[in-house]
Protein backbone atom coordinates (compact mmCIF):
# COMPACT_ATOMS: atom_id res chain seq x y z
CA UNK A 1 0.00 0.00 0.00
CA UNK A 2 1.70 3.54 -0.98
CA UNK A 3 2.10 5.73 2.10
CA UNK A 4 1.59 9.73 1.60
CA UNK A 5 2.52 12.13 3.95
CA UNK A 6 -1.05 13.78 3.87
CA UNK A 7 -3.70 12.71 1.35
CA UNK A 8 -6.31 15.29 0.51
CA UNK A 9 -10.44 13.62 -0.16
CA UNK A 10 -11.46 16.13 -2.99
CA UNK A 11 -10.10 18.75 -5.60
CA UNK A 12 -11.47 22.20 -3.61
CA UNK A 13 -9.87 25.61 -3.24
CA UNK A 14 -8.17 24.50 0.07
CA UNK A 15 -7.09 21.48 -0.80
CA UNK A 16 -5.61 22.29 -4.34
CA UNK A 17 -3.73 25.38 -2.09
CA UNK A 18 -2.69 22.66 0.52
CA UNK A 19 -1.40 20.35 -1.85
CA UNK A 20 1.04 23.11 -3.50
CA UNK A 21 2.01 24.33 0.09
CA UNK A 22 2.92 20.83 1.59
CA UNK A 23 4.34 19.69 -1.88
CA UNK A 24 6.93 22.93 -1.45
CA UNK A 25 7.42 21.80 2.55
CA UNK A 26 9.27 18.44 0.95
CA UNK A 27 5.65 16.59 1.85
CA UNK A 28 3.73 13.76 -0.49
CA UNK A 29 0.92 14.48 -1.15
CA UNK A 30 -2.13 12.31 -2.47
CA UNK A 31 -5.08 14.39 -3.97
CA UNK A 32 -8.03 12.25 -4.50
CA UNK A 33 -10.78 13.77 -6.91
CA UNK A 34 -13.68 11.49 -8.51
CA UNK A 35 -14.09 13.33 -11.27
CA UNK A 36 -12.06 14.28 -13.91
CA UNK A 37 -14.94 17.09 -14.93
CA UNK A 38 -14.17 18.12 -11.54
CA UNK A 39 -10.79 19.07 -11.47
CA UNK A 40 -10.24 22.20 -9.64
CA UNK A 41 -13.19 21.77 -7.84
CA UNK A 42 -16.49 23.41 -7.64
CA UNK A 43 -16.39 26.82 -8.02
CA UNK A 44 -13.96 26.00 -11.16
CA UNK A 45 -16.19 24.08 -12.85
CA UNK A 46 -20.14 24.27 -11.79
CA UNK A 47 -20.39 27.14 -9.18
CA UNK A 48 -18.73 30.41 -9.14
CA UNK A 49 -16.78 30.99 -12.42
CA UNK A 50 -19.16 29.14 -15.02
CA UNK A 51 -22.14 30.98 -13.47
CA UNK A 52 -20.26 34.19 -13.75
CA UNK A 53 -19.26 33.94 -17.08
CA UNK A 54 -22.77 33.38 -18.10
CA UNK A 55 -23.59 36.52 -15.79
CA UNK A 56 -21.20 38.79 -17.54
CA UNK A 57 -22.61 36.83 -21.09
CA UNK A 58 -25.98 37.83 -19.94
CA UNK A 59 -25.29 41.18 -18.59
CA UNK A 60 -23.53 42.24 -22.09
CA UNK A 61 -26.02 40.90 -24.59
CA UNK A 62 -26.68 43.00 -27.46
CA UNK A 63 -30.30 44.33 -27.46
CA UNK A 64 -32.64 43.08 -30.54
CA UNK A 65 -30.18 39.62 -30.44
CA UNK A 66 -32.44 36.65 -30.71
CA UNK A 67 -32.18 35.13 -27.31
CA UNK A 68 -32.09 31.50 -27.94
CA UNK A 69 -29.10 31.88 -30.18
CA UNK A 70 -27.13 34.35 -28.37
CA UNK A 71 -28.10 31.62 -24.99
CA UNK A 72 -27.13 28.95 -26.86
CA UNK A 73 -23.63 30.32 -27.42
CA UNK A 74 -22.92 32.22 -24.54
CA UNK A 75 -23.84 28.23 -22.44
CA UNK A 76 -21.01 26.76 -25.01
CA UNK A 77 -18.30 29.28 -24.51
CA UNK A 78 -18.73 28.61 -21.05
CA UNK A 79 -18.12 24.92 -21.45
CA UNK A 80 -15.02 26.13 -23.27
CA UNK A 81 -13.62 28.37 -21.13
CA UNK A 82 -14.56 25.91 -18.42
CA UNK A 83 -12.35 23.09 -20.09
CA UNK A 84 -9.30 25.41 -20.06
CA UNK A 85 -9.70 26.12 -16.59
CA UNK A 86 -10.16 22.53 -15.44
CA UNK A 87 -7.06 21.14 -16.84
CA UNK A 88 -4.78 24.22 -15.66
CA UNK A 89 -6.13 23.11 -12.23
CA UNK A 90 -5.17 19.89 -13.12
CA UNK A 91 -1.53 20.35 -14.05
CA UNK A 92 -1.24 22.92 -10.96
CA UNK A 93 -1.07 19.88 -8.95
CA UNK A 94 -0.72 16.93 -11.10
CA UNK A 95 2.92 18.75 -12.28
CA UNK A 96 4.14 18.60 -8.50
CA UNK A 97 7.12 17.31 -7.81
CA UNK A 98 5.85 14.99 -4.70
CA UNK A 99 2.08 15.15 -5.28
CA UNK A 100 -0.37 12.91 -7.36
CA UNK A 101 -3.57 13.30 -8.36
CA UNK A 102 -5.91 9.90 -7.68
CA UNK A 103 -8.69 9.27 -9.95
CA UNK A 104 -11.78 7.84 -8.11
CA UNK A 105 -13.89 7.82 -5.50
CA UNK A 106 -12.69 8.41 -1.57
CA UNK A 107 -13.68 6.40 1.69
CA UNK A 108 -12.19 5.72 4.78
CA UNK A 109 -11.57 2.04 5.44
CA UNK A 110 -9.69 2.48 8.86
CA UNK A 111 -8.62 5.97 10.46
CA UNK A 112 -5.66 6.23 7.98
CA UNK A 113 -6.55 4.38 4.84
CA UNK A 114 -8.70 5.77 1.90
CA UNK A 115 -10.05 2.89 -0.07
CA UNK A 116 -10.40 4.56 -3.70
CA UNK A 117 -12.84 3.02 -6.36
CA UNK A 118 -12.44 4.04 -9.70
CA UNK A 119 -15.23 4.34 -12.55
CA UNK A 120 -13.98 0.62 -14.05
CA UNK A 121 -14.89 -0.46 -10.13
CA UNK A 122 -11.02 -1.17 -9.63
CA UNK A 123 -10.57 -0.68 -5.63
CA UNK A 124 -6.58 0.80 -4.11
CA UNK A 125 -5.80 1.05 -0.34
CA UNK A 126 -4.01 4.22 0.27
CA UNK A 127 -2.57 5.36 4.01
CA UNK A 128 -2.26 8.82 4.83
CA UNK A 129 -0.35 10.37 7.98
CA UNK A 130 -2.50 13.07 7.83
CA UNK A 131 -6.18 13.46 5.75
CA UNK A 132 -7.51 16.35 5.25
CA UNK A 133 -11.34 16.20 3.71
CA UNK A 134 -12.44 18.87 1.13
CA UNK A 135 -15.16 17.07 -0.21
CA UNK A 136 -17.21 20.34 -0.68
CA UNK A 137 -21.49 19.99 -0.50
CA UNK A 138 -23.97 19.03 -2.63
CA UNK A 139 -27.44 20.66 -3.46
CA UNK A 140 -30.50 20.48 -0.98
CA UNK A 141 -33.46 18.94 -2.89
CA UNK A 142 -36.58 18.70 -0.21
CA UNK A 143 -38.18 15.73 0.01
CA UNK A 144 -41.54 16.86 1.33
CA UNK A 145 -41.99 18.28 -2.45
CA UNK A 146 -43.34 15.57 -4.03
CA UNK A 147 -41.47 13.98 -7.01
CA UNK A 148 -38.98 16.62 -6.71
CA UNK A 149 -36.17 14.34 -5.81
CA UNK A 150 -36.85 11.98 -8.88
CA UNK A 151 -37.27 14.85 -11.58
CA UNK A 152 -34.40 16.54 -10.82
CA UNK A 153 -32.17 13.42 -11.17
CA UNK A 154 -33.84 12.51 -14.65
CA UNK A 155 -33.05 16.42 -15.75
CA UNK A 156 -34.75 18.42 -18.16
CA UNK A 157 -37.02 20.72 -17.10
CA UNK A 158 -35.71 20.23 -13.47
CA UNK A 159 -32.36 21.25 -13.20
CA UNK A 160 -30.12 21.84 -10.06
CA UNK A 161 -27.63 25.04 -10.55
CA UNK A 162 -25.34 22.70 -12.37
CA UNK A 163 -27.42 21.03 -14.48
CA UNK A 164 -29.53 23.87 -15.60
CA UNK A 165 -25.62 25.63 -16.38
CA UNK A 166 -24.95 22.92 -18.86
CA UNK A 167 -28.48 23.09 -20.75
CA UNK A 168 -27.68 24.52 -24.27
CA UNK A 169 -31.84 24.65 -25.22
CA UNK A 170 -32.92 28.74 -23.94
CA UNK A 171 -35.63 28.47 -21.79
CA UNK A 172 -38.26 31.19 -22.48
CA UNK A 173 -39.54 30.38 -18.39
CA UNK A 174 -38.13 29.47 -16.00
CA UNK A 175 -39.52 28.90 -11.64
CA UNK A 176 -37.06 28.90 -9.24
CA UNK A 177 -37.36 27.39 -5.32
CA UNK A 178 -35.45 29.57 -3.07
CA UNK A 179 -34.32 33.32 -2.99
CA UNK A 180 -31.33 32.40 -1.74
CA UNK A 181 -27.46 32.94 -3.68
CA UNK A 182 -28.17 31.09 -6.35
CA UNK A 183 -32.21 31.90 -7.18
CA UNK A 184 -31.27 35.73 -6.87
CA UNK A 185 -28.49 35.19 -9.04
CA UNK A 186 -30.06 32.74 -11.66
CA UNK A 187 -33.07 34.46 -11.58
CA UNK A 188 -31.11 38.11 -12.30
CA UNK A 189 -28.85 36.39 -15.12
CA UNK A 190 -31.73 34.98 -17.10
CA UNK A 191 -33.67 37.84 -17.00
CA UNK A 192 -31.32 38.84 -18.81
CA UNK A 193 -30.47 36.63 -21.28
CA UNK A 194 -34.52 37.45 -21.76
CA UNK A 195 -36.34 34.36 -19.76
CA UNK A 196 -39.44 35.26 -18.17
CA UNK A 197 -38.77 34.24 -14.40
CA UNK A 198 -40.64 33.63 -11.17
CA UNK A 199 -39.18 33.01 -8.27
CA UNK A 200 -41.41 30.83 -5.47
CA UNK A 201 -40.25 31.87 -1.68
CA UNK A 202 -41.64 30.21 0.95
CA UNK A 203 -41.19 32.81 3.51
CA UNK A 204 -43.04 35.97 3.87
CA UNK A 205 -41.79 39.45 2.31
CA UNK A 206 -40.62 40.76 5.02
CA UNK A 207 -38.27 37.93 5.53
CA UNK A 208 -36.28 38.56 2.05
CA UNK A 209 -32.78 38.54 2.18
CA UNK A 210 -33.18 38.48 6.18
CA UNK A 211 -29.42 39.19 6.25
CA UNK A 212 -29.58 42.61 5.04
CA UNK A 213 -30.39 46.03 6.04
CA UNK A 214 -34.68 46.29 5.32
CA UNK A 215 -33.86 49.49 3.36
CA UNK A 216 -31.63 47.39 0.82
CA UNK A 217 -33.49 44.42 0.72
CA UNK A 218 -36.45 46.66 -0.34
CA UNK A 219 -34.19 48.34 -2.66
CA UNK A 220 -33.29 45.14 -4.35
CA UNK A 221 -36.71 43.64 -4.44
CA UNK A 222 -38.02 46.60 -6.07
CA UNK A 223 -35.55 46.66 -8.59
CA UNK A 224 -35.62 43.02 -9.42
CA UNK A 225 -39.15 43.81 -9.58
CA UNK A 226 -39.10 46.35 -12.22
CA UNK A 227 -36.55 44.30 -14.28
CA UNK A 228 -39.90 41.97 -15.03
CA UNK A 229 -38.92 39.50 -12.27
CA UNK A 230 -41.80 37.90 -10.30
CA UNK A 231 -41.77 37.01 -6.77
CA UNK A 232 -44.42 35.01 -5.17
CA UNK A 233 -44.11 35.07 -1.55
CA UNK A 234 -45.26 32.41 1.08
CA UNK A 235 -45.44 29.81 -1.69
CA UNK A 236 -45.23 26.08 -0.13
CA UNK A 237 -44.22 23.78 -3.33
CA UNK A 238 -46.17 20.61 -2.37
CA UNK A 239 -45.57 18.74 -5.67
CA UNK A 240 -43.58 18.47 -9.01
CA UNK A 241 -44.80 16.92 -12.37
CA UNK A 242 -43.18 16.97 -15.67
CA UNK A 243 -46.17 16.98 -18.84
CA UNK A 244 -44.90 17.34 -22.39
CA UNK A 245 -41.38 18.50 -21.60
CA UNK A 246 -43.25 21.02 -19.46
CA UNK A 247 -42.63 21.83 -15.89
CA UNK A 248 -45.30 22.08 -13.39
CA UNK A 249 -44.98 23.08 -9.83
CA UNK A 250 -47.71 23.24 -7.61
CA UNK A 251 -47.72 25.56 -4.59
CA UNK A 252 -49.75 26.34 -1.37
CA UNK A 253 -50.55 29.96 -0.67
CA UNK A 254 -53.20 30.91 2.04
CA UNK A 255 -54.96 26.99 2.09
CA UNK A 256 -55.00 27.65 -2.33
CA UNK A 257 -53.18 24.91 -4.48
CA UNK A 258 -52.05 26.76 -7.70
CA UNK A 259 -50.07 25.30 -10.34
CA UNK A 260 -47.20 27.40 -12.17
CA UNK A 261 -45.62 26.14 -15.57
CA UNK A 262 -42.63 26.74 -17.32
CA UNK A 263 -39.73 25.39 -19.54
CA UNK A 264 -37.35 25.00 -17.09
CA UNK A 265 -37.67 24.69 -13.19
CA UNK A 266 -34.33 25.40 -10.82
CA UNK A 267 -34.10 24.10 -7.18
CA UNK A 268 -32.07 26.46 -5.33
CA UNK A 269 -32.85 25.56 -1.36
CA UNK A 270 -29.64 25.40 -0.06
CA UNK A 271 -26.46 23.00 -0.01
CA UNK A 272 -25.56 20.51 2.43
CA UNK A 273 -22.18 18.81 3.33
CA UNK A 274 -21.03 15.91 1.29
CA UNK A 275 -19.82 13.60 3.81
CA UNK A 276 -22.06 10.37 2.52
CA UNK A 277 -20.30 7.38 1.03
CA UNK A 278 -17.02 8.67 3.07
CA UNK A 279 -17.73 5.97 5.54
CA UNK A 280 -16.39 8.70 8.44
CA UNK A 281 -17.85 6.30 11.23
CA UNK A 282 -14.64 3.62 9.71
CA UNK A 283 -12.46 6.64 10.79
CA UNK A 284 -14.04 7.84 14.15
CA UNK A 285 -15.19 11.46 12.68
CA UNK A 286 -18.34 12.26 13.61
CA UNK A 287 -20.92 14.94 12.23
CA UNK A 288 -23.37 17.30 13.07
CA UNK A 289 -26.55 17.24 12.15
CA UNK A 290 -26.84 18.66 9.49
CA UNK A 291 -24.34 16.58 8.08
CA UNK A 292 -21.20 19.15 8.02
CA UNK A 293 -18.42 17.32 10.06
CA UNK A 294 -17.55 18.20 13.32
CA UNK A 295 -14.83 20.89 13.88
CA UNK A 296 -12.25 22.92 16.26
CA UNK A 297 -11.10 26.09 15.87
CA UNK A 298 -8.20 24.39 13.72
CA UNK A 299 -10.11 22.34 11.70
CA UNK A 300 -9.50 19.14 13.26
CA UNK A 301 -12.16 16.81 13.39
CA UNK A 302 -12.85 14.73 16.22
CA UNK A 303 -9.74 12.89 15.01
CA UNK A 304 -5.95 14.38 15.15
CA UNK A 305 -4.67 13.73 12.10
CA UNK A 306 -7.91 14.31 10.36
CA UNK A 307 -8.69 17.74 9.28
CA UNK A 308 -12.01 19.12 7.29
CA UNK A 309 -11.68 22.20 5.29
CA UNK A 310 -14.34 24.33 2.67
CA UNK A 311 -18.13 23.49 2.43
CA UNK A 312 -17.73 20.23 4.17
CA UNK A 313 -17.17 22.12 7.81
CA UNK A 314 -20.60 23.78 8.08
CA UNK A 315 -18.67 27.13 7.47
CA UNK A 316 -19.83 29.93 5.11
CA UNK A 317 -20.18 28.72 1.57
CA UNK A 318 -17.67 30.45 -0.28
CA UNK A 319 -14.72 29.75 -2.17
CA UNK A 320 -12.77 32.76 -0.56
CA UNK A 321 -13.86 30.77 3.12
CA UNK A 322 -11.98 27.34 1.80
CA UNK A 323 -9.08 29.15 0.74
CA UNK A 324 -8.86 30.88 4.50
CA UNK A 325 -9.49 27.29 5.88
CA UNK A 326 -6.52 26.80 3.87
CA UNK A 327 -4.83 29.88 5.70
CA UNK A 328 -5.53 28.26 9.02
CA UNK A 329 -4.17 24.70 8.56
CA UNK A 330 -0.88 26.01 7.08
CA UNK A 331 -0.79 27.88 10.68
CA UNK A 332 -1.52 24.87 12.44
CA UNK A 333 0.63 22.34 10.27
CA UNK A 334 3.88 24.73 9.73
CA UNK A 335 3.34 27.81 11.73
CA UNK A 336 2.86 29.25 14.89
CA UNK A 337 -0.36 27.61 15.51
CA UNK A 338 -1.96 31.52 15.71
CA UNK A 339 -4.48 31.55 12.90
CA UNK A 340 -7.82 29.98 13.81
CA UNK A 341 -11.33 30.37 13.52
CA UNK A 342 -11.49 32.17 16.18
CA UNK A 343 -9.74 35.00 15.05
CA UNK A 344 -10.75 34.92 11.18
CA UNK A 345 -12.05 38.56 10.38
CA UNK A 346 -14.41 40.09 8.37
CA UNK A 347 -16.32 38.09 5.93
CA UNK A 348 -18.06 39.93 3.09
CA UNK A 349 -20.57 38.56 0.73
CA UNK A 350 -20.97 39.44 -2.87
CA UNK A 351 -24.20 38.13 -4.79
CA UNK A 352 -23.97 38.73 -8.37
CA UNK A 353 -27.53 40.42 -9.59
CA UNK A 354 -28.16 43.30 -11.65
CA UNK A 355 -26.85 45.95 -10.33
CA UNK A 356 -24.28 43.36 -7.34
CA UNK A 357 -25.24 43.48 -4.07
CA UNK A 358 -22.15 43.46 -1.21
CA UNK A 359 -22.19 43.32 2.38
CA UNK A 360 -20.22 43.02 5.72
CA UNK A 361 -20.50 43.02 9.10
CA UNK A 362 -23.40 43.81 10.95
CA UNK A 363 -26.91 45.69 9.87
CA UNK A 364 -28.65 48.38 12.03
CA UNK A 365 -30.66 45.79 13.94
CA UNK A 366 -27.74 42.91 14.76
CA UNK A 367 -25.74 45.83 15.76
CA UNK A 368 -28.44 47.50 18.11
CA UNK A 369 -29.39 43.93 19.42
CA UNK A 370 -25.43 42.97 20.35
CA UNK A 371 -25.51 46.14 22.21
CA UNK A 372 -23.51 48.80 20.08
CA UNK A 373 -24.97 52.61 20.28
CA UNK A 374 -24.89 53.39 16.66
CA UNK A 375 -24.90 56.04 14.10
CA UNK A 376 -26.27 55.06 9.88
CA UNK A 377 -25.78 56.52 7.15
CA UNK A 378 -27.61 56.08 3.34
CA UNK A 379 -26.77 57.21 0.36
CA UNK A 380 -28.98 56.77 -3.25
CA UNK A 381 -26.79 55.58 -5.89
CA UNK A 382 -28.92 57.61 -8.12
CA UNK A 383 -26.63 60.75 -6.31
CA UNK A 384 -23.30 59.38 -7.37
CA UNK A 385 -21.88 61.28 -10.44
CA UNK A 386 -20.12 58.48 -11.56
CA UNK A 387 -23.66 56.35 -11.35
CA UNK A 388 -24.99 58.97 -13.08
CA UNK A 389 -22.55 59.24 -16.25
CA UNK A 390 -22.68 55.66 -16.37
CA UNK A 391 -27.15 55.69 -16.39
CA UNK A 392 -26.46 53.01 -13.84
CA UNK A 393 -28.22 55.08 -10.95
CA UNK A 394 -30.20 52.02 -9.71
CA UNK A 395 -28.96 51.09 -5.47
CA UNK A 396 -28.51 52.43 -2.11
CA UNK A 397 -25.47 52.35 0.11
CA UNK A 398 -25.83 51.72 3.92
CA UNK A 399 -23.41 52.56 6.68
CA UNK A 400 -23.20 51.25 10.54
CA UNK A 401 -21.20 52.44 12.57
CA UNK A 402 -19.90 52.57 16.40
CA UNK A 403 -20.77 56.04 18.33
CA UNK A 404 -18.24 55.86 20.50
CA UNK A 405 -15.57 54.57 18.75
CA UNK A 406 -16.38 55.24 15.57
CA UNK A 407 -14.96 51.80 14.19
CA UNK A 408 -17.39 50.57 11.14
CA UNK A 409 -19.70 47.95 12.13
CA UNK A 410 -21.40 46.68 8.55
CA UNK A 411 -21.84 48.01 5.43
CA UNK A 412 -24.25 47.34 2.69
CA UNK A 413 -23.39 48.32 -1.05
CA UNK A 414 -26.07 47.86 -3.74
CA UNK A 415 -25.23 49.34 -6.87
CA UNK A 416 -22.82 49.01 -9.92
CA UNK A 417 -19.22 48.22 -8.99
CA UNK A 418 -20.27 46.54 -5.26
CA UNK A 419 -18.94 43.57 -5.72
CA UNK A 420 -15.50 45.59 -5.69
CA UNK A 421 -16.03 48.61 -3.90
CA UNK A 422 -16.62 46.29 -0.32
CA UNK A 423 -13.13 44.90 -0.31
CA UNK A 424 -12.19 48.86 0.59
CA UNK A 425 -14.28 48.41 3.23
CA UNK A 426 -13.49 44.95 4.32
CA UNK A 427 -9.65 46.38 4.43
CA UNK A 428 -10.54 49.51 6.76
CA UNK A 429 -12.60 47.07 8.88
CA UNK A 430 -10.17 44.36 9.51
CA UNK A 431 -7.35 47.22 10.32
CA UNK A 432 -9.98 48.91 12.62
CA UNK A 433 -9.73 52.43 11.29
CA UNK A 434 -12.55 54.02 12.28
CA UNK A 435 -15.15 55.40 9.46
CA UNK A 436 -13.38 58.84 9.12
CA UNK A 437 -10.46 57.66 7.40
CA UNK A 438 -12.90 55.76 4.26
CA UNK A 439 -14.90 59.42 4.80
CA UNK A 440 -12.10 61.47 4.37
CA UNK A 441 -9.42 59.68 2.00
CA UNK A 442 -8.68 60.51 -1.39
CA UNK A 443 -10.37 58.59 -4.21
CA UNK A 444 -10.08 58.54 -7.92
CA UNK A 445 -12.35 60.52 -10.18
CA UNK A 446 -15.22 59.65 -11.53
CA UNK A 447 -15.72 56.40 -9.44
CA UNK A 448 -17.85 54.15 -7.72
CA UNK A 449 -15.66 54.07 -4.68
CA UNK A 450 -15.60 57.53 -4.35
CA UNK A 451 -18.70 57.60 -3.02
CA UNK A 452 -17.56 56.38 0.20
CA UNK A 453 -16.53 59.64 0.84
CA UNK A 454 -20.43 60.90 0.34
CA UNK A 455 -21.44 57.66 2.49
CA UNK A 456 -19.91 58.17 5.51
CA UNK A 457 -19.83 61.79 5.52
CA UNK A 458 -23.38 61.55 6.46
CA UNK A 459 -22.87 60.29 9.49
CA UNK A 460 -23.09 62.88 11.91
C1 LIG B 1 -23.99 28.03 -8.58
C2 LIG B 1 -23.01 28.42 -7.51
C3 LIG B 1 -22.38 29.62 -7.57
C4 LIG B 1 -21.46 29.98 -6.58
N1 LIG B 1 -20.86 31.20 -6.68
C5 LIG B 1 -19.94 31.56 -5.77
C6 LIG B 1 -19.26 32.78 -5.89
O1 LIG B 1 -19.51 33.57 -6.80
N2 LIG B 1 -18.32 33.09 -4.98
C7 LIG B 1 -18.00 32.23 -3.97
O2 LIG B 1 -17.11 32.54 -3.18
N3 LIG B 1 -18.65 31.05 -3.82
C8 LIG B 1 -19.60 30.69 -4.70
N4 LIG B 1 -20.23 29.49 -4.58
C9 LIG B 1 -19.86 28.61 -3.46
C10 LIG B 1 -18.56 27.85 -3.80
O3 LIG B 1 -18.70 27.23 -5.05
C11 LIG B 1 -18.26 26.82 -2.74
O4 LIG B 1 -18.31 27.41 -1.46
C12 LIG B 1 -16.87 26.25 -2.96
O5 LIG B 1 -16.72 25.76 -4.26
C13 LIG B 1 -16.61 25.12 -1.96
O6 LIG B 1 -15.31 24.65 -2.17
P1 LIG B 1 -14.70 23.49 -1.31
O7 LIG B 1 -13.28 23.80 -1.12
O8 LIG B 1 -15.52 23.22 -0.12
O9 LIG B 1 -14.80 22.18 -2.20
P2 LIG B 1 -15.32 21.91 -3.67
O10 LIG B 1 -14.76 22.89 -4.63
O11 LIG B 1 -16.78 21.75 -3.59
O12 LIG B 1 -14.62 20.54 -4.01
C14 LIG B 1 -15.05 19.33 -3.53
C15 LIG B 1 -14.51 18.27 -4.48
O13 LIG B 1 -14.56 17.01 -3.85
C16 LIG B 1 -14.88 16.03 -4.82
N5 LIG B 1 -15.38 14.88 -4.05
C17 LIG B 1 -16.51 14.83 -3.30
N6 LIG B 1 -16.60 13.63 -2.67
C18 LIG B 1 -15.50 12.92 -3.05
C19 LIG B 1 -15.02 11.62 -2.73
N7 LIG B 1 -15.69 10.82 -1.90
N8 LIG B 1 -13.87 11.21 -3.29
C20 LIG B 1 -13.18 12.02 -4.14
N9 LIG B 1 -13.58 13.26 -4.47
C21 LIG B 1 -14.73 13.70 -3.93
C22 LIG B 1 -15.90 16.73 -5.70
O14 LIG B 1 -16.04 16.13 -6.96
C23 LIG B 1 -15.33 18.13 -5.76
O15 LIG B 1 -14.47 18.31 -6.86
C24 LIG B 1 -21.17 29.10 -5.53
C25 LIG B 1 -21.82 27.86 -5.45
C26 LIG B 1 -22.73 27.52 -6.43
C27 LIG B 1 -23.40 26.18 -6.36
N1 LIG C 1 -21.94 34.87 -4.75
C1 LIG C 1 -21.73 33.86 -3.90
O1 LIG C 1 -20.87 33.93 -3.02
C2 LIG C 1 -22.55 32.62 -4.03
C3 LIG C 1 -23.32 32.42 -5.16
C4 LIG C 1 -24.08 31.27 -5.25
C5 LIG C 1 -24.05 30.35 -4.23
N2 LIG C 1 -23.29 30.57 -3.15
C6 LIG C 1 -23.26 29.63 -2.02
O2 LIG C 1 -24.02 28.48 -2.34
C7 LIG C 1 -24.84 28.14 -1.25
C8 LIG C 1 -26.14 27.60 -1.77
O3 LIG C 1 -26.92 28.65 -2.40
P1 LIG C 1 -28.49 28.62 -2.31
O4 LIG C 1 -29.01 29.84 -2.95
O5 LIG C 1 -28.97 27.29 -2.75
O6 LIG C 1 -28.75 28.65 -0.74
P2 LIG C 1 -29.08 29.87 0.25
O7 LIG C 1 -28.97 29.32 1.59
O8 LIG C 1 -28.31 31.08 -0.11
O9 LIG C 1 -30.61 30.20 -0.06
C9 LIG C 1 -31.62 29.25 0.03
C10 LIG C 1 -32.95 29.97 -0.04
O10 LIG C 1 -33.98 29.02 -0.24
C11 LIG C 1 -35.07 29.34 0.62
N3 LIG C 1 -35.79 28.08 0.83
C12 LIG C 1 -35.42 27.04 1.61
N4 LIG C 1 -36.33 26.04 1.49
C13 LIG C 1 -37.27 26.47 0.60
C14 LIG C 1 -38.44 25.89 0.04
N5 LIG C 1 -38.83 24.65 0.37
N6 LIG C 1 -39.17 26.62 -0.83
C15 LIG C 1 -38.79 27.87 -1.18
N7 LIG C 1 -37.67 28.47 -0.69
C16 LIG C 1 -36.94 27.77 0.18
C17 LIG C 1 -34.42 29.94 1.84
O11 LIG C 1 -35.33 30.76 2.52
C18 LIG C 1 -33.27 30.74 1.23
O12 LIG C 1 -33.69 32.04 0.88
C19 LIG C 1 -25.01 29.40 -0.42
O13 LIG C 1 -24.91 29.07 0.93
C20 LIG C 1 -23.93 30.32 -0.86
O14 LIG C 1 -22.99 30.55 0.17
C21 LIG C 1 -22.52 31.70 -3.02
Amino acid sequence: MEKFDTIIIGFGKAGKTLANFLNKKGETVALIEQSPKMYGGTCINVACLPSKNLIIAAERKPENTDNSQYYTQAVQNKKAIISQLNQGNYHNVADLDKAQVIDGRAFFKDPHTITIKTDSNASLDVYGNKIIINTGSLPTIPEKIENLSELVKKGKPFYTSETLMDEENYPETLTIIGDGFIGLEFASMFNQFGTQVTILSHHKQSAFLAKEDTEVAEAVYTAMVSQGIKFIFEAHTVKAQAKEGQAILSYKQNEEEIDIVSEAVLVAVGRHANTQGLALENAGVEINDNQSIKINKYLQTTQDHIFAVGDVNGGPQHTYISLDDNRILQSYLYGDKSYHLDNRKQTPSATFIEPPLASVGLTEKQATAAGYQIKTAVLEVKDIPKAKIAYRTTGIYKAVVDAQTNQILGVRLFGEEAHEMINIVVTAMNANLPYTDLRDQIYTHPTMSEALNDLFGKIE
